[in-house]
């Protein structure tokens, strides 16, 4: 880990008594915030976090939005307008702002405090967004919190989720084509989550199957599946079920047990069935989007090419105006 984010945190905390953390940023860079937001929510006493997308940041500022915030926000091109105008609101609140962002040449790179990410095959999960972000609030609470006792297994998750990850992907492939022989013209799939994975259930519903495959489908948390949406299971709706750990888990498993009972096609993508128990019990929770990311990447491959629908192939964003 090469240090840059927790510089910058420590910064932060010389001069400021952060009470408030916003995690901004949009589409895929948005997804990438919720498991911190989920962390700080489930971690810290004297800490609130907020998140949001990054317009409504601009449009409606929270009254938190003061000298006492810090403002994470990413942007993985750095240049999406949303997102800059959301930070040049927060700075001229008096919050304190950290970016991310994987372009040396963007606003966001040039203009703020910045963490300046790879994004190929070989870059570890420590060093993507989501770690970043990770490691950035395990500093935050060790600093600011004298009972906060996760420090050290979050610091031991992060050296070995890259691992991990790279174990799941080659152990699921084989799965992932045949989902994708059996479901690549399905009309609708529902996709499920709960805890810090609730985002990748959205990631997956709003990135890689309707941005990247033009495919329709909904994300549902898994608490509230029970609400309303599941008098629409039947025995040919799809879903693709994600499986985290910690407390949330047991909405999970509730999903499990009735898709069981009434549905007939569903998929189970189960974090403890992929190796992430090898992270302290305590906190492997925060590290299950990471790896339920890097699946969905599995998934949405298979899907490319028996579709032949390029992951790449967009009408409207970035060619038309909106
Ligand atoms: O992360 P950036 O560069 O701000 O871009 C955000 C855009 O990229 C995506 O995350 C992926 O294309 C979209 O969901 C979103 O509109």
């Amino acid at each position: 880990m090469n240090g840059r984010a927790e510089e910058l945190i420590r910064d932060v905390l010389k001069t400021k008594n952060i009470k408030d953390v916003f995690f901004v940023a949009c589409g895929g860079s948005l997804v990438d915030l919720y498991p911190g937001f989920y962390f700080l929510n489930s971690e810290s006493g004297t800490i609130h976090a907020h998140w949001m997308t990054a317009k409504e940041m601009s449009v409606a500022p929270s009254r938190f939005l003061n000298e006492n915030a810090l403002v994470l926000a990413c942007s993985h091109g750095g240049n999406t307008k949303e997102v800059i105008n959301a930070v040049k609101v927060a700075l001229k609140n008096g919050a304190s702002v950290i970016t991310m962002t994987h372009n040396p040449e963007s606003i966001c790179a040039r203009e703020f405090n910045t963490v300046l990410y790879d994004w190929d095959d070989k870059t570890n999960e420590n060093e993507r967004p989501q770690g970043i972000v990770l490691r950035i609030l395990n500093e935050l609470l060790k600093e600011k919190e004298p009972d906060y006792k996760k420090y050290d297994a979050i610091l031991e998750g992060l050296e070995n989720i890259d691992s991990i990850v790279r174990t799941a992907t080659s152990k699921v492939k084989n799965r992932t084509w045949l989902f994708a022989e059996k479901y690549h013209n399905e009309k609708f799939l529902y996709i499920m989550g709960s805890g810090a994975s609730y985002s990748q259930a959205y990631g997956f519903a709003i990135c890689s199957l309707q941005e990247m495959q033009w495919m329709d489908c909904c994300y549902l948390h898994s608490g509230e599946y029970f609400h309303g949406p599941f008098e629409c299971t039947d025995k040919d709706h799809l879903y693709i079920l994600l499986m985290g750990t910690g407390n949330a888990r047991e909405m999970d498993e509730r999903c499990l047990d009735f898709l069981k009972k009434y549905g007939n096609k569903y998929e189970v993508i189960d974090a403890k069935d992929l190796g992430i128990d090898e992270i302290d019990e305590s906190v492997n929770e925060y590290f299950c989007p990471m790896l339920f990311y890097n699946m969905t990447v599995a998934y949405r491959t298979a899907l490319q090419n028996k579709r032949q629908h390029p992951l790449d192939m967009r009408r409207y964003m970035g060619v038309v105006e909106y």
